[in-house]
């Protein structure tokens, strides 16, 4: 019905600021010192030239509507087209199929090097790229009270909180917080910032896995950081599937391409406002992460699983499209939603989508699975059914209509980990921003709010 072609036209200039293009021999530290002062000048002139010019107005519908609409955050590494869907640095994600660095041994795009051109706005090359990983891979080890405190916590906890814990703890070890302690100038926010942000990058494979270890496979062994490994070898190593070549490169995808939806996306948003607290960024990501752990943003991915496998339980495995819209049916008419279909700002099915669909039309083995191919036939009906029921504004589906069937299908089963997988991507887009709110001195968030009785009033003396 789409392709990504379609969904996606595709250009390459690089927004201002940031020069794209240049290869490079430099390492990340460098580069970013050569970056950050021309974007500090750029926003320097927008504040003295255009503060007063006017982006929009805020109607009463966008107040009372979760600010959906209003245009009221800076945000630097990706921006969303309702149509188009997301570009990072202006890249489609096409383009970073295309441009980015890879594994060694493998064809999808390396999350390190989305990290790279997340912070940077330049694409790196391979050797940049295979850096960042040596590094991650000898940060990777998690200090041992932190081993011990996911080992103490009850299996029945869900696997994001205790993520979202985890994460918290890691502050112990915050280069930002103790030198805000010592005093630090402003002008040394980002730096120290981005060592956190590098150190939270680096461990949440270690992380995850031990929680995926604890909850799922008790007294199994869990490997160690192999320092050799990308971050994502690395991850699938220890979750036990080092073996499964195809999931590893599944994963590598799945966490590129999770890594940023611009600013307004919940965890995002959360992660941006406590850290405009100049909170540590594991107190940041901590947050984005409990917004993440939402059924109407990351949590559908597992809702979706739990959804479609029901479907095929009930349809007893033969399933044809009148089916699949009777249920569809059912599931609106008992008053739920139809998880990943939907969202606050695309218009169009979601290019991660499209991405995600695209990898199992290139493997036999996931094209002839009943599960994907009920994913593909959902996506056939439920369009014209949810535009039928007249009440979402965007009747497509999102990321998390795809993202698991390929989970289960290679062996991953326990759902209720998934949002766990998206919680170690989106940590590449906040904590990128995190390094920029900080080099660029962004202020505390806080917005105004307005009681419903002030609201009146205020209409009232119009
Ligand atoms: C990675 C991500 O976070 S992607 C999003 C993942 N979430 C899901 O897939 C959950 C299902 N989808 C949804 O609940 C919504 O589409 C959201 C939360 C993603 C976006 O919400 P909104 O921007 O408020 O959507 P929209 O403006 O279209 O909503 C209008 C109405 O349509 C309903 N609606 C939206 N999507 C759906 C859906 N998939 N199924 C049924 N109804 C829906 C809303 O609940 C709302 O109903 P109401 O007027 O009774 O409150
Ligand atoms: O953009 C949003 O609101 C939700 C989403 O798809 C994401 O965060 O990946």
């Amino acid at each position: 019905m789409f392709s990504r072609r379609a969904v996606s036209k595709l250009t390459t200039s690089a927004p201002a600021g940031f020069s794209r293009r240049m290869a490079s021999t430099k390492s990340l530290r460098e580069t970013l010192k050569e970056v950050i002062p021309a974007k500090q000048e750029q926003l320097k002139k927008l504040k003295a030239e255009h503060s007063q010019t006017v982006v929009g107005d805020v109607k009463v519908e966008n107040i009372i509507g979760g600010m959906r609409g209003i245009k009221a955050m800076l945000w630097e590494a990706s921006v969303l087209d309702p149509l188009e869907g997301i570009r990072f640095h202006g890249l489609s994600i096409p383009e970073c199929q295309k441009q980015l660095p890879t594994a060694p041994d493998g064809k999808e795009i390396l999350p390190e090097s989305m990290l790279w051109l997340l912070l940077t706005g330049q694409v790196p090359t391979t050797e940049q790229a295979r850096e960042l990983s040596k590094e991650l891979a000898e940060k990777g080890e998690l200090p041992k009270f932190v081993e011990d405190l996911l080992d103490s916590l009850p299996t029945t906890l869900h696997p994001m909180t205790q993520m979202a814990i985890g994460v918290s703890a890691l502050n112990h070890d915050s280069a930002f917080q103790a030198n805000y302690e010592k005093g630090m100038k402003k002008a040394d926010y980002w730096t120290h910032t981005l060592e956190d942000s590098l150190s939270l990058v680096a461990r949440l494979p270690a992380l995850s896995a031990r929680i995926y270890r604890n909850v799922y496979k008790p007294g199994t062994d869990l490997a160690a950081v192999d320092k050799n490994l990308d971050l994502v070898g690395n991850y699938s190593n220890m979750l036990g599937f080092g073996d499964n070549k195809d999931l590893t490169e599944y994963l590598r995808l799945y966490i590129a391409i999770h890594g940023d939806h611009e600013g307004g996306n919940a965890s995002a948003h959360a992660s941006h406002l406590v850290a405009s607290t100049l909170a540590d960024p594991f107190l940041s990501y901590s947050a984005g992460l409990q917004a993440l752990a939402g059924p109407l943003h990351g949590l559908a991915n597992q809702e979706v699983l739990r959804w479609q496998l029901n479907m095929l339980k009930e349809l007893d495995g033969k399933v044809t499209h009148s089916d699949i819209k009777d249920f569809l049916w059912k599931t609106l008419k008992s008053g739920q939603v139809v998880p990943g279909y939907g969202h606050g700002v695309l218009r169009n099915p979601d290019p991660r989508f499209i991405a995600l669909q695209e990898f199992c039309d290139t493997r036999p083995e996931l094209s002839s699975s009943p599960l994907v191919q009920l994913v593909k036939q959902t996506f056939e009906v439920a369009p014209d059914v949810l535009k039928e029921h007249g009440k979402t504004k965007n009747p497509f589906p999102n990321v998390d209509a795809a993202s698991g069937c390929v989970l289960y299908e290679y062996g991953l089963k326990d759902f209720k980990y998934y949002t766990v997988i998206f919680g170690v991507s989106r940590a590449l887009g906040c904590v990128s921003q995190l390094v920029w709110a900080r080099a660029l001195g962004l202020p505390l968030e806080r917005p105004k709010s307005y009681s419903i009785d002030a609201l009146e009033k205020l209409i009232k003396s119009q």
